[in-house]
């Protein structure tokens, strides 16, 4: 297998920029480049040197034997001065060395699950924290690439095994049509399994970790959302203007508060009778926003708006009707009351998101575990054994799926690409 380098900091210039090459020729060319190869797991200064003998840089090298390391194959690591061109000359000097190519996007991780260093979703973890942006998310990111996931899904495979050991027991006798001789509490632990899967699939979806939390602003024309979307927003991006029917399209803006990802939406003044075609559009399209929002921000006449809407009371610098049930009192012209809502957000978006060390189970592995949890409960009714075992063999099957003991090659194509060049 071909050695592969590269840059695995950010885009020089830059104080220090790491240089990580990988594979067997990982010894040869640090010895070629530093001279001598250091103490392992010692970080030692030596100049590197090309082939015609100049001096390239004065860095600080790594020598990591594997298998014990980040990809499982011997490593070396350049720190160099992150200058463009120091690390141009490293990486050229590197490409000259025969076996030694750049590395494609991901392909340290990928080499780091071939080599059995990580499972698929501890690497789904680890993607999950390169893109983290909000403090959620990291979190998340950090329990999943930590292993929370791969952890808790060994438990659970280990035990579809104990009941398959069971079954395959009773078959062994001959039984093929009775279940009567499984042990009296194997239905109770089949249901167990079960009902420990539908707790992680209860839980925030990783997606909505990643796109935040949508909360909707909705109301008639003029109830005054534009002016409110901007207001939390601190920011003048939707138009606002005493014309009703003013917004016509669908305003989104994401945003981070108190480490919280939310998508805040602006919607049209939703009206019947209205002709305009536009506007019409507008509110069939604040009607399709309602329905996947986590959070409706209802701006109308109390107890109008969609079930669950958090009732606000808008314009309050201004004399007017008073909503009683008002969860928020707001006034986008004064400020009052905006931080007040926000708290609210915040606070509701709480038992939308996850407890804090909990990891967020993406569409994948998501489906993984239905399909494990559906074939257990199969299980619990049934009464031959040979399809018991059946339905036990898929149940971790898919467990398998989902830690990558059972993989195909578009999967891990599709999951890899999306990590940078240098991971
Ligand atoms: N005094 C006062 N006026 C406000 C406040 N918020 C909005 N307005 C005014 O109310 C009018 C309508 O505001 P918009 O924010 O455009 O209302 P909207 O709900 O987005 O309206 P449509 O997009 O047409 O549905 C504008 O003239 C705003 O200046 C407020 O807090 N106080
Ligand atoms: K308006
Ligand atoms: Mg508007």
């Amino acid at each position: 297998m071909d050695t592969i380098f590269a840059l695995s900091s950010g885009a020089p210039p830059a104080g220090i920029a790491v240089v990580r090459i990988s594979g067997s020729h990982a010894r040869g060319a640090l010895e070629r480049l530093a001279g001598n190869v250091p103490q392992p797991r010692r970080a030692t200064a030596a100049t590197l040197r090309g082939a015609e003998g100049g001096a390239l840089d004065r860095a600080l090298v790594l020598w990591l034997p594997g298998p014990r390391t980040a990809t499982g194959e011997d490593i070396a690591e350049l720190h160099l001065h992150g200058g463009r061109a120091v690390v141009a000359a490293v990486e050229t000097e590197l490409a000259r060395m025969p076996g030694l190519r750049r590395a494609q996007a991901g392909e340290f991780t990928r080499r780091a699950f071939a080599n059995g260093r990580i499972d698929l979703a501890e690497a789904e973890g680890l993607a999950d924290l390169l893109a983290a942006e909000t403090e959620s998310q990291r979190r998340a990111a950090v329990a999943m690439a930590g292993g929370a996931l791969s952890r808790q899904v060994e438990v659970w495979r280990e035990r579809v095994l104990e009941l398959s050991a069971a079954v395959e027991a009773v078959l062994d006798f001959g039984d093929e049509d009775d279940v009567g001789g499984l042990p009296a509490d194997f239905s109770r632990r089949v249901g167990e399994l079960g009902t420990d899967i539908d707790a992680w699939l209860a839980r925030p979806s990783a997606e909505r970790l990643r796109d935040g939390v949508r909360v909707v602003l909705a109301g008639p024309p003029n109830a005054g959302k534009s002016s409110l979307f901007n207001a939390l927003l601190d920011t003048e991006a939707a138009i606002v203007t005493d014309i009703a029917g003013t917004t016509r399209d669908v305003i989104e803006r994401p945003v981070a508060v108190e480490g919280v990802p939310f998508v805040l939406v602006d919607t049209a003044g939703l009206r019947s009778g209205g002709t305009d075609a536009v506007e019409i559009i507008g509110i069939e399209r604040a009607g399709a926003e309602l329905a996947r929002a986590d959070i409706v921000l209802w701006l109308g006449a109390e107890g109008e708006g969609p079930a669950g809407a958090v009732e606000v009371a808008a314009k309050s610098d201004l004399p007017g009707p008073s909503k009683s049930g008002a969860v928020a009192t707001v006034s986008a012209m004064t400020g009052a009351g905006i931080a007040g809502l926000w708290r609210v957000l915040v606070d509701r978006a709480g038992s939308l998101l996850l407890v804090p060390g909990e990891v967020a189970l993406n569409q994948r592995q998501r489906a993984a575990l239905v399909v494990a949890a559906d074939e257990l409960r199969h299980a619990m009714g049934e009464t031959r054994p040979l399809i018991l075992a059946e339905q036990l063999r898929l149940a971790r099957l898919a467990f398998d799926r989902l830690t990558g003991r059972a993989s195909t090659e578009n999967m891990l194509d599709g999951l890899f690409g999306r990590f940078c060049i240098g991971k």
